[in-house]
């Protein structure tokens, strides 16, 4: 296959555009509200991250609405998180949890949430739903983003139904073959399952269905660390509940928001994740919870005229 062709280097003007920053006619649901569905009994501190992440970033409101397990660590840290179901502007699911049952309560949710025009971000134990969301060809369903690691992508591109002509068929090699051509090999996930996907590691790239690529500047390997995955999907998933609260005050129902909105959201806040990670590491090794902490004055950093 053909290499894709890449966009313009992003700048930090483009994860400016991505920051809904709130003004005086807002309230906290005018902001958006991000449902997050993370965490288990096996990984509590993945929720605690993503929540963190979400709320550092900067949103109206997160609805936790994960396991009761995780449920009392999030809140332990965090009281500004609801558990109460309720109305939600996107939708993240699976960081911190093992492989998602696709006839389950989440995977359910997950669909009711997309067929209600909403977005929604698959991580980790949910990026295999992936190959069989029912509203993919629907064009009034909310559009999804899928966020995996080489690894993660090799066994999706590897385990599918019908097979990809470019992927080696072992595991490892696949996941090295991805490592060295992580946009084509989103180009072939993204095409084949009508979602944004954004393949994170050393060269993060992000690849609509349509086939844009957007490169990020590389980040710091100090991101190399347990937990950096957990506060990425955070950021993401707040912004993408930023973007969606602003199409629905300007267009109403009916007109989901759009690949390139998702993906637009999607690098700015992986370049978002790489600021905060400069200055949690200052040169030196960095906690997934102190790049969480990192957000708020790097998007203060983003915001101020000039920066
Ligand atoms: N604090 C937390 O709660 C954290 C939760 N996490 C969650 O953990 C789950 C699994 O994520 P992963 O990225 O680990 O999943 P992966 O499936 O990418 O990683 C597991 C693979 O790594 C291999 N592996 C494990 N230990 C190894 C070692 N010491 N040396 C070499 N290879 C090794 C395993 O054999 C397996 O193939 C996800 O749900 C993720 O969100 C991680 O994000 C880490 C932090
Ligand atoms: N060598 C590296 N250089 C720069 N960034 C990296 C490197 N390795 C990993 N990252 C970043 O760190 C994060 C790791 O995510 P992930 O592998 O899901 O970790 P976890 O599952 O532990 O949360 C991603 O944002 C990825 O882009």
């Amino acid at each position: 296959m053909s290499t894709p062709p890449p966009l313009p280097d992003w700048t930090i003007a483009d994860t400016r555009r991505a920051i809904r920053v709130p003004t005086a006619r807002d309230d906290k649901y005018r902001r958006g509200v991000l449902g997050i569905r993370t965490g288990s009994a096996l990984y509590p501190g993945a929720a605690v991250l993503s929540v963190e992440a979400a709320l550092h970033t900067g949103v109206g409101m997160v609805r936790y609405l994960g396991s009761s397990e995780a449920a009392g660590y999030v809140l332990a840290r965090r009281p500004e998180a609801v558990t109460a179901p309720g109305r939600i502007q996107a939708l993240l699911l699976g960081s911190g949890m093992a492989s998602v049952d696709p006839d389950g309560e989440d995977a359910r949710a997950f669909a009711s949430a997309l067929a209600a025009g909403i977005p929604g971000v698959l991580d980790a134990g949910a990026l295999h739903l992936v190959t069989t969301l029912p509203t993919a060809n629907v064009p009034s369903a909310g559009p999804v983003l899928i966020t995996p690691h080489a690894g993660e992508l090799a066994r999706l591109l590897t385990e599918a139904h019908e097979p990809f002509p470019a992927i080696p068929e072992s595991p490892d090699a696949a996941r090295a073959w991805i490592e060295d051509h992580p946009a084509q090999a989103g180009t072939l996930a993204a095409e084949r399952w009508g979602a944004t996907v954004l393949v994170k590691g050393a060269h993060t790239v992000i690849v609509t269905p349509h086939g844009a690529v957007t490169r990020l500047p590389p980040a710091t390997a100090w991101l190399a660390t347990a937990g950096t995955g957990d506060v990425l999907a955070g950021v993401i998933a707040a912004l993408v509940a930023g973007a969606e609260a602003t199409r629905s005050e300007d267009s109403g129902r009916g007109t989901p928001l759009t690949h390139d909105a998702l993906a637009h959201a999607a690098a700015a806040g992986a370049h978002l994740h790489a600021l905060a990670a400069e200055r949690a590491s200052a040169g030196g090794p960095l906690l997934a919870l102190d790049l969480a902490r990192a957000l708020a004055p790097t998007v203060a950093r983003v915001l101020e005229p000039g920066a």
